[in-house]
């Protein structure tokens, strides 16, 4: 039987903190949450010198859950939030309390070192290409709505923050909140829990960030949007080589990558290098998509391949790399991706191939 929530925090009460008091009396514990026989929790700390003398606490604590019935896993994540307060903040009476500090997006990367999971996802993949342009954002937001309709808890974190596309891709608009001046509530569309920097920023306002202020943003993306329970959370990296794929695998912990790209050859030339860099980082590469593949003449039903065909199929045969299925190429897709509906959402063939991806995906572990 899982173990009850007062008993957890009853343990993790049991344990000092180097502030002076105990983990929970000294405000540290955030999002405790027992799933079967996980235990997971964010331990708020204000800096990385203090994470580094909480670790004595983090492993005890960790000790004493494991030791009760009904816990096999302790999942603990650190976070130093810009702003953490030292101390526990208590409303001065008749003052109404402290106004919330201001949401800052884009700051220089805090906390622990090395790729941290996030609480309550299960699989992060991140899906990449090469070159641009190829359907990385449409093959994101289609294969979301497939995976959602297969009922998995999907979320899309738009990470091509230099050409934000979900919102308008998922037909998303207006301000995510921010009540508390530090976590962010996300948005929903068709069944997908779904954050982009582009509904942060004003329309049209660039962002020109690189290296850690980058490192930063991507991190609070990931760490300050609540994101809830999630079988999968679909990643849409910028096209190319770059400092976001690098912060990606260096703050979180990404189950792999899938790499989209049209049978083009020139295209499949960036997609190598693509994967080159995805096996630099050590991230795992989950497969290859085929995008623009056939396309059907709505007037007379004859084939063509405008981009060639099956040249992603045998790229990924060459490098011994899962090739998880192809999309063809229809104007419903574009239309339906301006129009803020994704085309996987009606039935028909591309719904249909969106829907054997997600299937392939969800039948292979991977979300
Ligand atoms: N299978 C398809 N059939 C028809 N149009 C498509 C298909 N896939 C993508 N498109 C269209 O191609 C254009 C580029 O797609 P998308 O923005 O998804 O590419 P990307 O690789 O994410 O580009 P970026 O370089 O901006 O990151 C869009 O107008 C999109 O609607």
């Amino acid at each position: 039987m899982a173990v009850s929530r007062e008993v957890a925090l009853g343990e993790i009460d049991a344990v000092a903190s180097p502030r002076g008091g105990t983990l929970v009396a000294d405000d540290l514990v955030r999002a405790l949450t027992i799933e079967g026989s996980t235990v997971r929790f964010v331990l708020e700390v204000a800096d990385a010198a203090e994470a580094e003398a909480l670790k004595p606490a983090e492993a005890e604590v960790r000790r004493r859950l494991l030791a009760l019935d009904g816990v096999d896993a302790v999942q603990i994540v650190m976070t130093a939030q810009s702003g953490a307060k030292r101390a526990p903040q208590q409303p001065q009476q008749g003052q109404g309390g402290e106004a919330p500090p201001k949401l800052t997006i884009g700051q220089h990367p805090t906390g622990p070192a090395g790729p941290q999971p996030i609480l309550g996802v299960d699989h992060i993949i991140a899906i990449g290409s090469g070159k641009g342009g190829v359907g990385k954002s449409t093959v994101t937001s289609n294969l979301a709505v497939a995976l959602a309709r297969a009922g998995r808890k999907v979320g899309v974190l738009d990470a091509d923050i230099h050409g934000p596309s979900q919102p308008r891709m998922l037909g998303v608009t207006g301000r995510p909140a921010s009540p508390d001046g530090k976590n962010i509530e996300p948005l929903r569309a068709y069944g997908v829990t779904v954050m982009s920097l582009g509904l942060l920023l004003k329309e049209g306002e660039a962002v020109i960030w690189r290296g850690p202020m980058l490192m930063g943003a991507l991190q609070q993306l990931l760490q300050q949007v609540k994101w809830g329970e999630l079988d999968v959370l679909l990643i849409d990296l910028p096209p190319g080589t770059g400092d976001v794929q690098l912060s990606l695998s260096q703050k979180a912990a990404v189950t792999g990558a899938i790499v989209v790209s049209t049978p083009q050859d020139v295209a499949l030339i960036d997609a190598r290098r693509a994967m080159d860099m995805f096996g630099k980082l050590k991230t795992p590469i989950l497969g290859m998509i085929e995008n623009m593949s056939t396309y059907v003449c709505p007037n007379c039903g004859h084939e063509a391949h405008l981009f060639g065909h099956g040249g992603v199929k045998a790229e990924a045969e060459k490098l011994g790399i899962p090739f998880l299925g192809e999309i063809p190429l229809e104007l419903s897709v574009r239309l339906a991706g301006d129009a803020g509906r994704p085309a996987a959402m009606e039935p028909g063939p591309v719904a249909d191939a969106y829907d054997r991806l997600a299937d392939r995906l969800v039948q292979g572990g991977m979300a």
